[in-house]
């Protein structure tokens, strides 16, 4: 049984997604959510599934303190999954799960990096967008693509109509993805 955290910043969809995919899996299981939001509802989410919080105190502190810190209280694991974590992982962080990173991303990487991207893409007005799931490196939205999957615009649909379609495609692509890395023997 392989051992996830999840960080996440916000409303927490896609951990809820992964709580009730992995609450009857053999494959794996969420042992922890790691959050920077105090206000979070990822939080309540995490509280209903009965997993335990550790929370990253970003303020005067740098951030290899506050990754040190945030490392000191993880449980052992598998795989760090950032699903909607608005901060950048520093290489505190990167240096202690080597590939062990993932990301997922609003958008068809390299396109539309960065905290925006469903607004960026809409805003380019792209016919065709997506969800990426990238490995985590130095950079930003930079790492080894392992999963994508198109979402497509049609001319003058609502942004929220976008974001809609884009979420139900993250909840499903997340899991299915990390299900793949670990049948593979990737994790
Ligand atoms: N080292 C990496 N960290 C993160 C990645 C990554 O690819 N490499 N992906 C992001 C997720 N993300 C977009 O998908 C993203 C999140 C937040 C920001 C950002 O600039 N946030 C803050 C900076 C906070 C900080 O310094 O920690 C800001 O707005 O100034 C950009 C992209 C998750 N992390
Ligand atoms: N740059 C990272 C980024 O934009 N991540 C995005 O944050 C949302 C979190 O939703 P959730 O909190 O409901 O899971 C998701 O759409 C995720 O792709």
């Amino acid at each position: 049984m392989k051992r996830l955290i999840v960080f996440a910043s916000g409303s927490g969809t896609n951990f809820e997604a992964l709580a009730a995919h992995f609450a009857h899996s053999q494959l794996a299981e969420i042992v922890a959510v790691v959050c920077d939001q105090p206000q979070a509802a990822v939080l309540a989410r995490a509280a209903r599934w009965q997993i335990p919080v550790i929370m990253a105190e970003y303020g005067h502190t740098s951030k290899a303190a506050v990754e040190q810190a945030v490392i000191a209280q993880l449980p052992p694991a598998d795989l760090l999954v950032l699903a909607g974590y608005m901060r950048i992982i520093g290489k505190t962080l990167l240096a202690a799960f080597p590939n062990r990173i993932i990301n997922l991303h609003p958008a068809l990487l390299p396109s539309f990096p960065g905290r925006t991207g469903i607004e960026d893409a809409y805003a380019y007005g792209v016919r065709v967008t997506g969800v990426t799931v990238h490995y985590v490196d130095a950079g930003i939205d930079s790492g080894q693509i392992i999963a994508q999957e198109p979402v497509r615009i049609a001319p003058g649909e609502p942004l929220a109509q976008v974001e809609t379609a884009i979420h139900e495609v993250e909840h499903r692509l997340l899991p299915q993805t990390i299900d793949t890395l670990i049948k593979e023997g990737a994790i």
